[in-house]
């Protein structure tokens, strides 16, 4: 090549790299499925060596590699060989902070049918999921695709993961007999919650098939199972649990009446004066706005649902009748709202 080269505009390849986005979330989904973060050890690996590990195409594989390698997930060393970095150990599930799950979810084949119709959600303000399905998200999932919910149950345990020390750590549940979390998921911050508060008596929450595979510690034999309760059931029906505390954490998600439903199920079950708290990253409090308003539009196009800001969720808790006693950072991106059922 000769002649003088005209730069290309940063804000062009902000756009293009924009445009071309689902190729990163194709490949970091596709190291996970190839099983690489597993097949590359403490030392770098060739990329024959990893394609005979993961039974790949090698000259693929390159392929996925630089493209993964130019995001940070990998490093390539010069020499034809590839190391973990600090984003590619997340991708194994045997790491300590592990979000494979996460991004497995994020990327489900469901979420690929979704984005096309964004601008149709945006026109209409509503999800676009049964008019595809033919049934609410949640339902379709536990009815057709067990697998792809049973990968959500894992990222929710993963996504709870990083956080139920911090949030046991925050909150002072001292005087409470029981909690309640609703729709806790598989309990993992129940269950933290009840090691480290060894009076607290607890109930979990949540759909049929999720509270069928509860975290071990609160299942049958589990070691806080004698003080845990695993309740099936629809919390925008009912909440039929009496408790000193009620948590709500990454639930209340769905359209605004929806989510007043749910808290007003919780405030009619509940005596004067329980705590009512719920724990939420929010669009306008977070240091991660590609990520949180990533999800708020997902939520749009699966359940029609929303993340929110500080300001409108406080006045969502205030239109179902509770009383609002402060908001508090939980660690870099989740808020406890509290508030009390009034008398
Ligand atoms: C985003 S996850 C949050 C789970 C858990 N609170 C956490 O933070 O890890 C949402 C949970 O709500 C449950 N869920 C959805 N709709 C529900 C309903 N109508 N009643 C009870 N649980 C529901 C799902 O099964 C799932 O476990």
């Amino acid at each position: 090549m000769s002649g003088a080269t005209t730069a290309v505009p940063g804000s062009v390849m902000r756009l293009r790299e924009l445009a071309h986005s689902a190729a990163g979330a194709a490949a970091v989904r596709a190291a996970a499925l190839l099983g690489l973060p597993e097949a590359v050890g403490e030392t770098p690996a060739s990329a024959a060596e990893l394609a005979s590990a993961v039974g790949a195409d090698e000259g693929a594989l390159v392929r996925l590699l630089r493209a993964l390698t130019a995001y940070g997930v990998f490093a390539d060393g010069g020499d034809g060989t590839f190391a973990h970095t600090a984003e590619s150990r997340l991708l194994r599930e045997d790491a300590e902070h592990s979000i494979k799950y996460n991004v497995l979810w994020a990327t489900e084949p469901w979420t690929w049918e979704l984005w096309p119709h964004l601008d149709e959600a945006v026109r209409t303000g509503k999800s676009v999921f049964p008019s595809l399905h033919g049934e609410e998200f949640f339902a379709h999932l536990h009815a057709r695709a067990p697998q792809s919910a049973e990968v959500f149950d894992k990222a929710m345990t993963q996504s709870s993961q990083l956080s139920a020390r911090a949030i046991a750590d925050h909150l002072d549940l001292t005087g409470a007999d029981s909690v309640a979390d609703i729709a806790g998921g598989q309990g993992l911050v129940l269950a933290t919650l009840l090691e480290r508060n060894p009076g607290l008596h607890g109930t979990l929450l949540d759909l049929p098939e999720v509270v069928a595979r509860p975290d071990a510690r609160l299942g049958e034999g589990g070691s806080l199972a004698a003080r845990a309760r695993l309740l099936p059931g629809d919390c925008l029906r009912e909440i039929p649990v009496a408790a000193d505390v009620y948590l709500f954490k990454n639930i209340l998600e769905w359209d605004d009446a929806s989510t007043v439903t749910a808290l007003r199920n919780a405030a009619a079950a509940a005596s004067p004066g329980a705590r009512v708290l719920v724990i939420e990253n929010l669009v306008d409090g977070s240091p991660e706005m590609r990520f949180t308003t990533a999800m708020d539009l997902l939520l749009l196009l699966n359940v029609g649902g929303k993340k929110h800001t500080g300001e409108g969720l406080a006045a969502l808790m205030e239109r179902a009748g509770l009383r609002m006693s402060g908001v508090r950072p939980v660690n870099s991106y989740l808020h406890v709202f509290e508030s009390t059922v009034p008398d």
